[in-house]
């Protein structure tokens, strides 16, 4: 089992709304699931990952999401199900090789680890591969999009598209524009947001957007509440789920988005503005970092998970 090869064709406009071929770089939690959305839209995709056991890692988690959507999309019809998961999968062309994934890419969106210098010399290398026509974006969770673009020559043709873990259910995409961000290339964005099945709002390229800046410091605190000992995690978990109707509980929660992607972005938030006590780094969370316990996709956090 692996990813097919596509042959594909190049797009030079963008104002026909012409994305039908999208890279995406980074194939973990997010990636996996914005390459998943974007096959099962009908668009062409390459998932660009480190090496091939990552990317037989990514395919793996494709196929049993893909399964789980065709067994509600058609569970009065299973073999049409086996067609859509095929086809979907056929859309997808796994790489290793980022420079070359962008040759002919309408659209590339990155989805790689929330590090500013990483991403800096991603985009940089992919800056001077792709056409002058592609449209850059970041699933930043954190950092200033503008920021991340200040590397390349496309500053006008560059956003953010933050998707939410797991990306085939939750339906919010955040489009954000920089000041430099040119209205073809948001309303290619939105346009591109919408062709994927997502509900699109705005935001300006301000720390954690929308969903973030409510999320973040609201973990964050229970956290610290549970580091108080005012409660145990299970019970603030379950108090939340019950008491105010979220799905999950803020630990649940912590461990499903990842804790090395919630520590680094409270630490970035912290060393660019130290004076606001809703960012400050939590102990405990620092800790089981440290110790390569980033929650269910390592097998533990907050809480122990049986491995798959
Ligand atoms: C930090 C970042 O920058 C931003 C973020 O992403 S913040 C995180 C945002 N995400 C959240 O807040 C998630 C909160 N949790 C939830 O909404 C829900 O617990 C959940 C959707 C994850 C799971 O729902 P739950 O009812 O507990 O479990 P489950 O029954 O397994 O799943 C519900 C449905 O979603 C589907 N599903 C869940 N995960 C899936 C996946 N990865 N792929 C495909 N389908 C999936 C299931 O098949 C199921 O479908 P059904 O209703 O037709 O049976
Ligand atoms: N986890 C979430 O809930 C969530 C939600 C929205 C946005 N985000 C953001 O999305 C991005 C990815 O987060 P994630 O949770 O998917 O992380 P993850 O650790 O699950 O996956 C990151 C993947 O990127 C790959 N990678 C790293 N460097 C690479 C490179 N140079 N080229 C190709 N692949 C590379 C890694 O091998 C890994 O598989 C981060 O910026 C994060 O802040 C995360």
């Amino acid at each position: 089992m692996s990813f097919s090869v596509i042959k594909r064709s190049f797009s030079t406009s963008m104002a026909k709304n012409a994305i039908k071929n999208v890279t995406v770089i980074g194939g973990g939690l997010m990636g996996s699931g914005i390459a998943q959305v974007t096959a099962q839209a009908g668009q062409n995709v390459t998932l660009v990952e480190v090496n091939a056991d990552v990317l037989k890692k990514t395919e793996t988690s494709i196929a049993t999401s893909l399964a789980r959507v065709a067994k509600k999309l058609y569970k009065d019809k299973p073999s049409d199900g086996e067609k859509f998961v095929a086809e979907t999968r056929g859309r997808i062309k796994g790489s290793t090789d980022p420079i070359a994934s962008v040759k002919q890419a309408d659209l590339v969106v990155e989805a790689i680890i929330e590090n500013i210098d990483i991403k800096h010399k991603l985009f940089k290398d992919l800056d001077a591969a792709a056409p002058p026509t592609t449209l850059f974006a970041s699933n930043t969770s954190s950092l200033s999009i503008g920021e991340i673009a200040s590397v390349t020559n496309r500053k006008d043709r560059f956003g953010g598209l933050h998707f939410f873990n797991p990306v085939p259910v939750m339906k919010l995409l955040e489009v954000i524009r920089t000041p430099e961000t040119s209205d073809e290339t948001y309303q290619a964005f939105m346009a591109w947001g919408k062709s994927i099945g997502k509900v699109c709002i705005t935001c300006k390229d301000t720390p954690g957007f929308v969903v973030n800046r409510l999320l973040v410091p609201y973990m964050a605190e229970a956290v610290r509440m549970y580091e108080r000992g005012d409660a145990s995690a299970r019970d603030i978990d379950t108090a939340m789920k019950l008491g105010a109707g979220y799905p999950m509980g803020p630990f649940e929660l912590n461990d499903y988005v990842g804790l090395d992607t919630t520590n680094f972005i409270l630490e970035g938030w912290h060393k660019k503005m130290p004076e606001n006590p809703l960012f400050e780094p939590l102990e405990s969370m620092k800790k089981l970092v440290s110790e390569g316990k980033f929650g269910i996709k390592s097998g533990e956090g907050y809480y122990k998970y049986d491995k798959k």
